[in-house]
């Protein structure tokens, strides 16, 4: 039966977490991931977490300064992302978070490869119990951004040399930057830590657009995946008016 996890960052997201965690559990999410959750109590989020019984999947690192987007890549900032890697375990472990995404930042060339790769040894060797992740983001949403591709991402994860380094698939950015997902989705799961769903090109709810999750899904269950799918979008008006494409039993697609 296939699983949805809800991105809080945008599904509820005028809600206090510890508020949205109960609407995702009211509405029938089987689990929770954030984007960056520091300005809320780790207590009260553990606390909502525990009350519905939903595991938060996973959080961001801090962007920076208004208009970056991660530090990890920049290659002058290196204290500076370490200290938001090290705030961003410190809070996931607090709620008992599983992973935590290491954003990359807008950088271009070998010195930024250099410094991702380091400041992802550091993640890596700082938190063996969590899983690290990095994303490709589509270059419409994020110019500039490091990490723009699937391949990419794959190499920089095969030369850090870490288990516990994945990649977060969003259908949502590749489908932009790459297309090919049936394909990209075979030759990257056992690297894929998460994937995350929405529709292209709007970034809107999983039921219309280019892609047919009907057919992703289905493709996942074959290869195996049973962890929960992020959803991803942006709601267009209240989060619960939304939920259409979600239906009860199974939290079937519907189209
Ligand atoms: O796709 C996204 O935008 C998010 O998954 C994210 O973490 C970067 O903002
Ligand atoms: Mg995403």
């Amino acid at each position: 039966m296939t699983r949805f996890s809800a991105n809080l960052g945008f599904l509820w997201a005028d809600l206090p977490l510890p508020d949205a965690i109960r609407a995702a559990h009211a509405a029938g999410f089987d689990a929770v991931e954030c984007h960056w959750p520091y300005d809320h109590d780790p207590a009260a989020v553990r606390a909502a977490l525990d009350e519905t019984g939903l595991p938060m999947l996973g959080l961001n690192t801090l962007r920076g300064q208004p208009g970056e987007n991660g530090l990890a890549a920049l290659p002058d900032r290196r204290s500076e992302a370490r200290v938001e890697i090290d705030r961003a375990i410190r809070y996931a472990r607090a709620i008992g978070c599983g992973s935590v995404h290491v954003m990359a930042g807008f950088a271009q060339g070998r010195e930024a490869e250099a410094a991702f790769l380091a400041n992802l040894d550091y993640a890596c060797t700082t938190a063996p119990d969590l899983t690290i992740l990095i994303e490709p983001l589509n270059h419409y949403d994020a110019p500039g951004y490091f990490l723009q591709g699937s391949d990419q991402a794959a190499e920089l994860i095969r030369r850090a040399g870490h288990g516990n380094l994945r990649m977060m698939f969003d259908c949502y950015h590749l489908q932009i930057m790459e297309g090919d997902l049936t394909r990209r989705l075979e030759r990257h799961l056992p690297i894929i830590g998460h994937i995350q769903i929405a529709s292209v090109p709007d970034r809107g709810t999983p039921d219309h657009g280019e892609l047919d999750y009907r057919h992703i899904i289905s493709h996942l269950k074959a290869l195996g995946w049973s962890r929960p799918l992020g959803a991803e979008y942006r709601p267009v008006g209240p989060t619960d008016a939304t939920l259409d494409w979600l239906v009860d039993e199974g939290l079937a697609i519907r189209y």
